[in-house]
């Protein structure tokens, strides 16, 4: 097989253009309380309820996730612009915690209050990828709240999504 030639900025450049879903992944448990802004996530099959998540070794919160072995996707929407910055960055997480209420799930990761839909899963496996461990997430529980809109990150900013008119 041709080695890949492909430039890790040009793939980021490219990669800006997909949009996808913005959501905060929760975790709490022997490894303490933990969460961090994720777009790297999807279904993965129905049978049994199974999605991904793809986080970096090096973010801070890799061990308390990893070592908890569950987690809460609380899919934002456009009022969570700015609780999505604090996840994403480098805010202590104390600081992350106190700027939304949650509630606790079955898994007793946090649930974010009012995420347009909330997934408490227990990892299953993971799988290391380059930088990036693969982690596939049995969901025991399902939150939704009234809230039906979304929050896509494309082309390296925030659009809150609406309805095209038919
Ligand atoms: N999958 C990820 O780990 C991921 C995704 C989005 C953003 N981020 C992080 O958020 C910050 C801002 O990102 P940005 O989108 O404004 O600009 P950027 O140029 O860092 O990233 C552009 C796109 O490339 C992909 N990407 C970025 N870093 C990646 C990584 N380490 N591994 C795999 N894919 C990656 C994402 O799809 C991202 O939207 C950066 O620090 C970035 O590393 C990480
Ligand atoms: C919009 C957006 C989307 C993502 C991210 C950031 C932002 C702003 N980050 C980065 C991740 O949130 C960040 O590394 C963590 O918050 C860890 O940061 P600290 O190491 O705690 O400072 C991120 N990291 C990751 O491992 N997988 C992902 O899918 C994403 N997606």
């Amino acid at each position: 097989m041709a080695a890949a030639s492909v430039q890790k900025t040009d793939f980021r450049d490219a990669m800006a253009k997909l949009g996808a879903a913005v959501n905060i992944i929760t975790t709490d448990g022997v490894a303490g309380r933990a969460g961090f802004t994720a777009s790297a996530v999807c279904s993965v099959t129905d049978e049994p309820p199974t999605l991904l998540v793809c986080l970096n070794r090096n973010a801070s919160v890799y061990d308390a996730v990893t070592r908890n072995g569950a987690l809460c996707v609380n899919v934002l929407h456009g009022q969570h612009k700015t609780l999505s910055g604090m996840f994403g960055g480098k805010t202590p997480m104390a600081e992350r915690f106190e700027a939304a209420r949650w509630r606790t799930a079955v898994t007793g990761s946090p649930v974010l209050d009012d995420a347009t839909v909330s997934f408490d899963c227990r990892i299953v496996s993971r799988a290391p990828v380059g930088t990036h461990d693969v982690l596939f997430c049995e969901v025991l529980a399902i939150d939704t709240c009234a809230h039906t809109g979304g929050l896509v990150y494309f082309d390296r900013r925030y659009h809150e999504l609406s309805v095209i008119a038919a």
